[in-house]
């Protein structure tokens, strides 16, 4: 997968955006923009033309970034939703229109996968999904590990503990849907094809009967392996997130880097989760005092 083997290439470029996260930065945009501007690349190529970019850009400003859409009139939204649509479309055609032999970038993937009678505007939105999936999903799995290490843990956890278990608590989907294909019975319900069944992480997350304090941050409880049942925070089944290593591991890096660098320090007005399709950490300062090296380094 591409952004697979991009996340593998380009870790080393990891280091110089964590750097100019301190010593101060205001979240979870920072985690959101962080994590676009390192894909950016992977998703629109490294050298897309000055449109295409500022188009793709402002898309993260005005509606990834959390409580961004709630600060654009409804007219307005619409008017940009319909340039952007416009802008991907061109776009997505004239990469049909060139032969190349190997996917340099997501728009590559997206226009290629065509089939003669799909539409320009629902590969558009094909690639707006992953937009919001790279920038917007795993920004806010940054933000809320960042925030959860910063506000709860005394003792150094490992980053993969960590992001799980950032992920087990306010899982960042935290609801997705399922069609039963056929009927059946699900607890005292019966439910039919005609339904639509909501499976919501986050209680399933928080259910002690799997879970033991399941309202406490306690990165600890990975240490014994990763064997969960009830833990869906990409989904299940044949339709789970395709996106979910890269997601994580990406994660995972730059939870190690900031906290084996740094001391965090949170500064958050409220404790109240930004919830919309995705499940925000709140807004918070991050201050990133850097360990000081010992004598003679
Ligand atoms: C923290 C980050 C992410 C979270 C929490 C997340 C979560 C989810 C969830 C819950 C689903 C629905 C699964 C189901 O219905 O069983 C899903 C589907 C999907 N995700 Fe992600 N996702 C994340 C990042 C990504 C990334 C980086 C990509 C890459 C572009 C991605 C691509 C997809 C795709 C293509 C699907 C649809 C799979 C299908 O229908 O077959 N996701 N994701």
């Amino acid at each position: 997968m591409l952004l697979r083997r991009y996340t593998h290439d380009h870790a080393d470029e990891l280091p110089a955006l964590v750097a100019r996260l301190a010593p101060g930065s205001v979240w979870p945009d920072a985690g959101n923009r962080l994590v676009y501007e390192h894909f950016r690349p992977a998703l629109i190529g490294d050298a897309p033309s000055a449109t295409l970019r500022e188009t793709v850009d402002q898309v993260v400003e005005r509606a990834v970034l959390a409580g961004a859409r709630g600060r654009c009139s409804r007219l307005a939204r619409h008017r940009f939703r319909a340039r952007v649509t416009r802008i991907l479309c061109a776009e997505l055609a004239a990469r049909r229109a060139r032969p190349s032999a190997k996917p340099a970038d997501l728009l590559d993937v997206v226009a290629h996968a065509a089939t003669g009678r799909t539409r320009d505007a629902d590969l558009a939105e094909v690639f707006l999904s992953c937009l919001f999936a790279v920038a917007g999903s795993v920004g806010f799995l940054l933000g809320w590990s960042l925030y959860l290490v910063g506000t709860t843990v005394s003792e150094p956890a490992h980053p993969a503990w960590v992001v799980r278990e950032a992920l087990r608590l306010w899982p960042v989907a935290w609801q997705f849907g399922r069609t039963p294909s056929r009927e059946h019975q699900l607890a005292a319900l019966t439910v039919k094809p005609t339904d639509e069944v909501v499976v919501c992480s986050y209680l399933v997350h928080r259910d002690p009967a799997h879970w033991s304090e399941p309202d406490e941050f306690l990165p600890g409880r990975w240490a014994s392996g990763t064997g969960q049942e009830a833990f869906i925070p990409f989904g299940w089944g044949p339709h789970a997130c395709t996106g979910a290593g890269v997601a994580t591991q990406v994660t995972e890096t730059l939870v190690g880097l900031i906290t084996s660098a740094y001391r965090l320090d949170v500064a958050a007005p409220s404790s109240q989760p930004q919830v919309s399709a995705a499940l925000a950490p709140p807004w918070f300062h991050l201050r990133l005092d850097p360990f000081s090296l010992p004598e003679g380094r």
